[in-house]
């Protein structure tokens, strides 16, 4: 009857797919199951007789336990780590219970550790998973508050950074004119080790206008040649809105595992993230593209009136701050009138034109030329010397004079222009004083025979 009773506990214990242990009040392991072996490695004749204490990976954590079993009489959902012989780890939550001898002295501990590398597994991602969308949320809320392109890509990479973390990668933004990616930032490397400029048939992803990825696993996906020999798996993930092509982002990433499931997740934050990157770039170029059409001039090319006049409120103020001298000149053609009615209005275009190339190419530094309307141009320099800017502005009316200009077959007359010029503070100190005054020396320019550079009278009054 006994025998029955044995075999039959024995059949119980065996059956249990948990690891089922004993251990003496010496911490001693006096029986295991089969489940025991098979998480530790260890046969059931090594197991038996040995400290409990070295399977875990924390040994003092399991005899902690162990004692508050003890002194408590058992212990419920203790977290431990089980570590095979092979080096996997399983993490294990411990219910253990004293048990007692004849006399109802305690005699040692019964042990039930229950699997739940899935679970922590499962636990990690989710947290993981709220953490990418939280960062996305983030990125994308930054994203809408920014004004230009520059001030979004380094957005855009301190979140990927994140959520690809110990990744290498770039941003990579379309040039139009040049049809080509250019690197605008990169991260976990220096900027050589990636391609700095490429064409967009160099990379799968521009090819195919969605994610490619390479390099990993049994992937058949081929490399793309802006890729450098030797790296590691990759993602090239393209910016396209509206099927156009933005830019592009390159992320090298060492993949947490190979399995399928842990690719895919990958991919689907590549995905989030660049749908909320793409739309906001979008955005930002069609904002930059409406804002750049309504600071220029539409014949010359030169910024407008509109702009001069918030970009010289802006520079006067960063001149009276830094107690430095800013010249306005006023730039008129000289009897331009004369084209339009001798030669048809195109050729008053093309003077227009060409002037405007002329003195767009004059520029140094931070200099601003823009068309103040009809045949007038404005140029403004800052942080000047007032003899060495007057000289180089007398250089330009010389360069005009020495322009020979075609329309057709028609030779054109010579242009000249008339100059006058302003200085902050000598002759005002703000920007209406100073085209005032700027256009008063203009007059006084034409009066005396133009083709001439005359500066405002210090005396005089703007009003
Ligand atoms: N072709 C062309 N002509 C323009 C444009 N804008 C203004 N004009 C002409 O420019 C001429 C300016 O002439 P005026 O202001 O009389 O002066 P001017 O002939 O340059 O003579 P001064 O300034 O006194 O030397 C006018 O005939 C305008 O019609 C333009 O965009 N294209």
């Amino acid at each position: 009857m006994k025998n029955l009773k044995t075999s039959y506990a024995r059949s119980l214990i065996e059956a249990s797919l948990d690891p089922l242990v004993t251990i003496s009040a010496e911490g001693k392991i006096m029986d295991v199951n089969s489940a025991t072996e098979k998480v530790t490695g260890v046969p059931r004749q090594q197991l038996i007789g040995s400290d409990f204490s070295t399977y875990f990976t924390d040994p003092q954590k399991a005899r902690d336990g162990y004692r508050l079993a003890f002194s408590q009489g058992k212990v419920t959902d203790y977290p431990l780590a089980i570590c095979h012989t092979s080096g996997q780890i399983t993490e294990v939550m411990y219910n253990a219970s004293v048990y007692r001898d004849d006399k109802g002295d305690v005699a040692g501990i019964f042990a039930a550790a229950r699997d739940v590398t899935a679970l922590k597994k499962a636990q990690t991602e989710l947290e993981a998973a709220i953490l990418h969308m939280q960062l996305i949320r983030e990125m994308t809320d930054l994203l809408q508050s920014c004004q230009k392109m520059d001030e979004a890509y380094p957005i855009i990479k301190a979140a990927l950074v994140r959520l690809f973390a110990d990744s290498v990668g770039g941003l990579y933004m379309l040039d139009a004119a040049s049809n080509s990616l250019v690197l605008a930032d990169a991260w976990g490397c220096g900027e050589s080790e990636l391609e700095a400029v490429f064409t967009p048939d160099e990379c799968w992803g521009m090819r195919r206008g969605c994610i490619h990825m390479a390099r990993v696993g049994q992937s058949i996906n081929p490399v793309c040649s802006h890729v450098k020999p030797g790296t590691s798996p990759y993602l090239c993930i393209p910016l396209l809105a509206h099927s156009r092509a933005l830019g592009l982002i390159y992320i090298e990433h060492r993949f947490t595992s190979g399995h399928p499931e842990d690719i895919q997740r990958e991919l689907s934050i590549a995905e989030a993230a660049a749908d909320s990157a793409r739309l906001a770039l979008a955005n930002l170029s069609l904002r930059e593209e409406l804002h750049e059409l309504s600071i220029r001039d539409p014949l010359t090319g030169l910024f407008n009136r509109r702009f001069l006049e918030e970009v010289l409120d802006r520079e006067l103020l960063r001149m009276s701050r830094c107690g430095k001298m800013l010249a306005v000149a006023m730039v008129d053609i000289d009897h331009f009138k004369i084209f339009n009615d001798n030669y048809g209005h195109d050729a008053g275009d093309e003077v227009l034109k060409k002037t405007a190339q002329l003195m767009n190419g004059f520029r140094e530094g931070s200099d601003m030329v823009c068309r103040f309307g009809g045949e007038e141009f404005v140029v403004v320099t800052t942080e000047i010397q007032p003899d060495k800017i007057l000289q180089r502005l007398d250089a330009l009316r010389v360069a005009i004079e020495s322009l020979s200009l075609k329309f057709g077959n028609h030779q054109l007359p010579q242009v000249t222009v008339s100059i006058g010029v302003a200085i902050y503070p000598v002759h005002g100190g703000n920007r209406l004083d100073l085209l005032t005054r700027a256009d008063q020396a203009l007059y006084v320019a034409k009066e005396a025979g133009r083709n001439r550079l005359v500066v405002a009278d210090e005396e005089a009054d703007p009003g």
